[in-house]
């Protein structure tokens, strides 16, 4: 199938007026309705443009979720975007991969002390499942071979390169902390170390 992008604007309350595009063809499709808010710079992507791969929290990005820092990330992707342009790519794959009825499975088994990877091992699940090919076509086909990324995640970066996307520069994202997502924060960031350490 060829591929083909719908775009239309998307006003948001939150401010900027960006483009939201939806994409059909691409391979491997899972028929989940990926998706990109496009919000201009000034420099109209003649620079590289800054990127966030924002992986689906349908209980932090759309209810407000304190068990983790999505719904904050997303916040402060959208508030920088308005601000000087770019591109957020929203992944729908919840739960790193693995549902919204797995996660909340791993939920309950954290509310043991089990940690939030060691959570969905003892499920049967990865560790971490996302997969960036989808993302890696959805920039090839605005045009984008070259991004900065807002992100901590380390193996969001090596998982681009890898799909032939070069990551010219990270952006951090703030550490949205609470009481609640201290572990699931602590948890993330042992295996953010481990990671550099063993493939940097
Ligand atoms: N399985 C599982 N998934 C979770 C849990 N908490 C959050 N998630 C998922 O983790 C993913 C977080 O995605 P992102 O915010 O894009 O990525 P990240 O790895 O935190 O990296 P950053 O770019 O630094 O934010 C989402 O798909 C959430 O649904 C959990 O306890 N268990
Ligand atoms: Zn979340």
């Amino acid at each position: 199938m060829a591929l083909k992008i719908t775009r239309a604007k998307l006003p948001l309350k939150t401010g900027g007026h960006p483009e939201i595009a939806t994409f059909y063809g691409l391979e491997g499709d899972d028929g989940r309705d990926h998706f990109a808010l496009i919000f201009k710079s000034k420099d109209n992507f003649t620079g590289v443009p800054l990127i966030r791969i924002h992986s689906e929290c349908i209980t932090g990005d759309a209810l407000g979720s304190l068990r983790c820092d999505c719904g904050e990330q997303l916040k402060e992707a959208l508030r920088i975007f308005s601000e000087t342009g770019g591109i957020l790519l929203y992944l729908r794959q919840e739960g790193r991969g693995i549902g919204l009825r797995a996660k909340i499975e791993a939920y309950l088994l954290q509310e043991t002390g089990v940690d939030t990877y060691s959570a969905n091992a003892l499920l049967g699940h990865p560790e971490d499942a996302r997969e960036y090919n989808i993302a890696a076509q959805m920039l090839r086909a605005l045009g984008i071979l070259t991004v900065r990324l807002l992100t901590n995640n380390p193996e969001k970066i090596e998982n681009l390169r890898k799909l032939g996307i070069e990551v010219s520069g990270q952006v951090l994202t703030t550490e949205h902390e609470n009481p609640l997502n201290k572990a699931y924060l602590d948890a993330k960031h042992s295996r953010a170390t481990a990671f550099i350490e063993n493939n940097y």
